[in-house]
């Protein structure tokens, strides 16, 4: 089933162009979104979690339309979003900072001191429930920041760079945690590092320069890409070398 429909899609910041006609339709289970800096990750990120309105083109989120404003406020329940940078109240506790989440989905009541429990054991941070954000380490709180994320259960869940600060061990935990919420969700994880979470994805897609330049499974990313013997500056694994083709090809064939 599809969960997310997007069509056409263009933004712009002043007059510039960064996503430049995008379409993409995604279900259930693990969606990397992969690109270099500055492609564009960020903006359809933030646009799939309705908090940016495209310039043009349109956004179906679990059968809401986010060109309306009752449609985005459907959606914004059902969905889940750890943004690359997010605000917070240094005085509160971690389960402060998820349960203020869950009332600003309007979770039930009755749901929310479960859910907040449930959310901070998931993450691991289940001993430091009640320790204020700002004496959190910078793993601790991103950690906090995908709690938030999940305390409802979302159906559409949108995590931008969610490894960034992680140590090996916790990004072990975090795949786990994904591939558990990707059985049933549809889950979109942005990063710019290929190998972080390309293993655990259904399907990746490739952003530069605002364009879709490529969308495949895991597999036929590493396929498409050059041997070591070929090129050993094409990056150390499989994966690496058929992203740095994907990119070159793309940037050859604009320059053409
Ligand atoms: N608030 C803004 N005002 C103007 N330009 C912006 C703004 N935010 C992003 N941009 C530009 O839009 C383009 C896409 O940025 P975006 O943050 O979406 O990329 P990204 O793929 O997430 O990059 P990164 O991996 O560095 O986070 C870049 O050229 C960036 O400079």
């Amino acid at each position: 089933m599809v969960t997310v429909r997007v069509d056409g899609l263009r933004a712009r910041y002043g007059g510039k162009l960064v996503l430049d006609g995008i379409n993409l339709h995604m279900g259930t289970g693990i969606h990397g979104l992969l690109g270099p800096n500055g492609a564009g990750k960020t903006t359809l990120m933030r646009t799939l979690a309705t908090v940016a309105r495209p310039s043009e083109g349109s956004v179906e989120l679990l059968g809401h339309d986010t060109a309306e404003q009752d449609g985005r406020k459907r959606a914004r329940r059902r969905l889940g979003y750890l943004p690359q940078t997010f605000g917070y109240y240094p005085g509160f506790t971690v389960a402060e900072f998820v349960e203020y989440m869950a009332w600003l989905k309007q979770m039930p009541k009755d749901r929310v001191p479960e859910a907040v429990g449930r959310a901070i054991e998931r993450v691991g941070l289940a001993d430091r429930a009640d320790s204020k954000l700002r004496r959190l380490s910078g793993g601790m709180l991103r950690r906090a920041g995908i709690a938030q994320a999940i305390v409802n259960d979302p159906e559409l869940l949108l995590l931008d760079e969610p490894t960034a600060g992680l140590d090996p061990e916790q990004r072990v935990d975090f795949r786990e945690l994904l591939r558990d919420i990707g059985s049933t969700s549809t889950v979109v994880v942005s990063t710019h590092l290929v190998e972080d979470v390309a293993v655990v994805c259904d399907e990746v897609t490739l952003l530069d320069g605002g364009k879709l330049i490529f969308r495949g499974t895991p597999n036929e990313l590493a396929e498409s890409g050059t041997s070591e013997a070929e090129d050993a500056r094409g990056g150390d694994t499989a994966l690496e070398r058929g992203y740095t083709a994907a990119l070159r090809g793309s940037r050859e064939r604009r320059a053409a």
